[in-house]
């Protein structure tokens, strides 16, 4: 792809230009013309048809509305001047990119060169640029910031990862795109990463967002990336265009190398956004990757209960806790209104380990939010959208905009295993209980004489329990005198209720002990004493 070889170096050119480019080069299109829009060109290969539709236009390309044939889609017909040369030099750095698929990277799907131009297809987006979208809505919501950032470093983390991984090198809010209907945000303008082989000395970029290592000839990383996302969020949450002070990129350079931030970072007063952006801006060394970045407890993801289903009283739900945003997580239990109480299960999910802690007060508030609604004395505007025996969402009831100090961060805190489980507990009078594992676990025969030690630290491990959670178990059981398998294989049910283990704990164990596969054994039974050995 073409290379902006010194576009933007800090020569003293005039960043006025640039700004003015960025306002006004896009040029919307008006649907009452679509009428008139035909074919002006197709493709050598004859799957592209060109529109006469402008869809905007950049420093460096034009960009056209096309089609393709034989899909039948909009696709964006991109032109860039340049010469076969360097046309022909692009050839392995397009070979690439038309191997980058992901759900928040423009895809690239042809290219080929013809009279002075190189043109390549994209993926057509509909509703600009970010940065056309921030001035629109003129400062975004922390809620909406939080899912473009998420959405962002997801394309980064995915670039990233290749090996040698993708530099973007020209991340800023002009080349990241939206899809207004769904909120959905893509990485776009790839034409200026490259594949990181060896160490690069080009500079390139755009000043306000290039990092200092990109105008120093030692060579840069991945990490340039992470540094003009920082950049990105500063304009998203303060409007401003970072450097906005300086009048050209050598007042940028100048300020840059001596690591002066931009100006309009100290109007943050959000600890954890001014947190965040501190950490993409840092030295190279100190940097986060896109991974670390995505995992900063500001772009946490916030729980929600859902619904899933009740019966005709109301009494029996499914509830489930969802991480919105994120696939990995997501907690499912039975819960009798009658009986159990959103402390308890809520405080032994926490024991268990199945939630982290810090989201107790949040969940626990939710799930007794839900029971007033189903008890008619919640919010009518909720309650209304209760079907028994359908599924429903009942949001945590932080509005759009407010900035939540009990974000999750989700996947990745260490006290949860990336895996989505399903859960249900038991309340202190046993009268349901059901949890489960999605999970496969090789299990094996233990003989009489062996150690509980054993079948403790396997039933640990399988479901993800720390070493901690295996010497709690175990020091429950031996405080009875129970030191063998053959001694737990003697026990009687009843017997189990006095270890002061928890439902999970006593189930997974005996599971194992018996051979017995969580997932083909669950238990739905609303009440009763907790008799069996499933889990
Ligand atoms: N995939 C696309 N879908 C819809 N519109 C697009 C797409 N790509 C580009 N455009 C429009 O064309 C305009 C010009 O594109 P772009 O900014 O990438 O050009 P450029 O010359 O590479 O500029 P720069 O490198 O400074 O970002 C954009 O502002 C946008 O309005």
């Amino acid at each position: 792809m073409p290379d902006p070889i010194s576009r933007n170096v800090p020569d003293g050119s005039s960043k006025d230009d640039e700004h003015e480019r960025g306002f006004s080069s896009f040029e919307y299109i008006d649907h009452s013309k679509h009428d008139s829009e035909k074919v002006v060109e197709v493709s050598p290969n004859g799957r592209y048809a060109k529109l006469n539709s402008v869809l905007g236009k950049g420093a460096y390309k034009i960009v056209y509305k096309g089609i393709d044939r034989e899909e039948g889609y909009e696709v964006a017909w991109n032109c860039f001047q340049t010469t076969k040369q360097e046309y022909a030099e692009l050839s392995q750095e397009v070979e690439i990119l038309k191997r980058v698929r992901h759900p928040n990277i423009i895809n690239f799907h042809d290219c080929w060169y013809s009279n002075t131009e190189f043109i390549f297809i994209t993926e057509l987006m509909t509703s600009g640029t970010l940065r056309e979208y921030i001035r629109k809505l003129q400062t975004p919501n922390l809620k909406v910031i939080k899912r473009w950032c998420r959405q962002i470093l997801k394309g980064l983390i995915y670039l990233h990862s290749y090996d040698p991984p993708i530099i973007h090198r020209d991340i800023k809010c002009d080349n990241i795109f939206i899809n207004g209907a769904h909120g959905e945000v893509k990485i776009g303008d790839m034409g200026t990463a490259k594949m990181k082989i060896g160490k690069k000395y080009t500079v390139i970029g755009t000043p306000e967002f290039m990092a200092p290592e990109m105008y120093e000839e030692k060579g840069y990383s991945e990490k340039v990336d992470i540094y003009a996302f920082g950049m990105c969020l500063l304009e998203m949450v303060t409007g401003d265009y970072p450097y906005n002070e300086c009048k050209n990129a050598a007042q940028i350079y100048k300020k840059v190398s001596q690591g002066l931030k931009p100006e309009c970072l100290s109007r943050i007063m959000d600890p954890e956004i001014l947190s965040l952006i501190q950490h993409c801006l840092a030295p190279e060394n100190e940097r986060y990757s896109a991974q670390e970045a995505i995992e900063d407890p500001f772009l946490g993801v916030e729980p929600e209960v859902v619904v899933l289903s009740t019966n005709e009283a109301k009494n029996h739900l499914t509830l489930q806790v969802v991480f919105k945003g994120m696939d990995k997580l997501s907690v499912k239990f039975e819960f009798i209104a009658d009986t159990d109480t959103a402390e308890e299960v809520v405080n032994e999910m926490i024991e268990e380990q199945v939630l982290p802690q810090k989201y107790q007060r949040i969940i626990t508030h939710d799930i007794n939010r839900i029971l007033r609604e189903l008890a008619g004395t919640g919010d009518k505007k909720d309650t209304a959208a209760l079907t028994p025996s359908s599924p429903m969402m009942i949001t945590n009831g932080h509005g759009p905009g407010s900035v939540s100090h009990l974000a999750l961060d989700s996947v990745t805190s260490p006290q949860l295993p990336p895996l989505v489980r399903t859960a249900s507990n038991l309340n202190r009078h046993n009268s349901v209980s059901e949890w489960s594992v999605e999970e496969e676990i090789p299990f094996k025969e233990y003989s009489r004489d062996a150690p509980i030690e054993d079948l403790v630290n396997d039933t640990a491990m399988a479901y993800h329990r720390g070493p901690d959670k295996a010497n709690e178990w175990l020091a429950k059981l031996k405080n009875q005198d129970i030191m063998t398998i053959g001694d737990l294989k003697d026990l009687q049910d009843s017997d189990w209720a006095g270890f002061d283990l928890t439902v999970f704990a006593s189930r997974a164990l005996r599971n194992r002990l018996f051979g017995k596969r969580p997932n083909s054994l669950s238990r739905n039974s609303s009440s009763g004493a907790n008799t069996d050995n499933e889990l």
